[in-house]
């Protein structure tokens, strides 16, 4: 029999207990130009740019717990400044975060206590030895040192680093790197992972380790994912919800078949061609207006039966001999960023 009181809460209430994060109405601003700086391009003028970017604009989010929920944008949408602001490195101009109750606009220094992060740059871990860096994580995150060294230990084994573990971090390769910096991440169990692209540089062995290592956490553990990615093929895969993030704002949020449905009813068609397209052939030229062009390849995307007569004309007339490869494909969440009015080309698709 069920005495307690969990189940008697009102819906509002219950949905707001399984909510671990809540972002409401979050704005940064950078001066604008600071940011053009850093990545050392050149200011064209007072007139080229505003004054601000805004690379928070008005951000709500809801995270629920147990969750591995992704936030996808192309370069500069603004995915490092939100999850900088969610786990209290970089302070929001407005809005609200609450993370398990607590008020890290007011109080960021609780986010460390509650948050394992994993951060783009690993600096400050880089002169360590891969063991020191997980151990060392673990003391910082208030083990006493037999527990570190067992956790340690623990992480090191589980993600198969102890043939590197004596080897100092800026020694590895780039994938190397982030693997160890991602166990040291894990080290001190905290209740909500935020991770930077966790997966970038790694193969694909790697990549499962890391897929296998957040599944375990969440099953044992409860724990709660919060990653960023530009990898639409990873975000289709392995997230639970995607926040899809354009110029500071967040234009869609679902499940990604949910997303996907949104534009179920177009197929996208990938042509590569051999030299230049053969425009001299009418059904060649009717699709040129139509297709988003890189070099020699152009991709479409049609309605069904559209997808389908294109695909009959091209396979059975004299633009096949033109043509290098062709694929027909169901839409990606690339393809939902584009339906949205996403503006960048920055997403990837391996
Ligand atoms: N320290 C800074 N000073 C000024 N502008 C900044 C700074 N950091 C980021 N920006 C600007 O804020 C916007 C969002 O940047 P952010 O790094 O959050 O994007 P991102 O989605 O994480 O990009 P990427 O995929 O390249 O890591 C961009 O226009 C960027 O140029």
């Amino acid at each position: 029999m069920n005495t307690g009181t969990e189940d008697k809460a009102p819906p509002a209430v219950a949905a707001a207990r399984d909510t671990v994060c809540t972002v409401r109405g979050l704005i940064r601003t950078y001066p604008a130009g600071s940011g053009a700086r850093r990545r050392g391009l050149r200011r064209r003028g007072p007139a080229a740019e505003p004054a601000l970017v805004r690379a928070s604009d008005g951000i709500d989010l809801d995270v629920r717990r147990g969750e591995l929920f992704g936030i996808l944008g192309p370069n500069g949408a603004g995915k490092t400044t939100l999850v900088r602001q969610l786990t209290g490195l970089l302070r929001p101009d407005a809005g609200s975060i609450d993370l398990l109750g607590h008020d890290l606009v007011r109080h960021p220094d609780r986010a460390a206590r509650l948050i394992g992060y994993l951060g783009q740059e690993s600096i400050a871990l880089d002169e360590l030895t891969v063991s020191l860096a997980a151990e060392t994580t673990g003391r910082l995150r208030g083990l006493g040192a037999a527990a570190a060294r067992a956790a340690r230990d623990a992480v090191l084994d589980e993600l198969e680093l102890g043939t590197i573990a004596s080897r100092p971090i800026k020694r590895l390769s780039g994938g190397q790197r982030r693997l160890a910096c991602f166990a040291a991440a894990l080290v001190g169990e905290r209740p909500v992972l935020v991770l930077d692209e966790p997966t970038t540089g790694m193969d694909p062995v790697a990549r499962r380790a890391v897929w296998a290592a957040l599944g375990r956490r969440r099953t044992e553990n409860g724990a709660t994912v919060l990653l960023v990615t530009h990898n639409v093929i990873e975000a289709e895969t392995v997230l639970d919800r995607v926040a899809v993030l354009d110029h500071g704002r967040v234009i869609a949020c679902d499940t990604p078949a949910g997303l996907r449905a949104l534009v179920a009813d177009e197929v996208r068609l990938d042509l590569v061609w051999r030299t230049d397209p053969p425009l001299d052939l009418p059904e060649i030229a009717a699709l040129h207006p139509l297709a988003d062009i890189a070099g020699r390849r152009w991709t479409l995307r049609l309605p069904h039966d559209h997808a389908r007569t294109t695909v009959a004309q091209l396979t059975a007339g004299p633009a096949y001999a033109s043509l290098d490869d062709f694929t027909l494909a169901t839409p990606s969440l690339e393809d939902v960023y584009l339906a949205l009015g996403g503006r960048s080309k920055g997403l990837v698709k391996s």
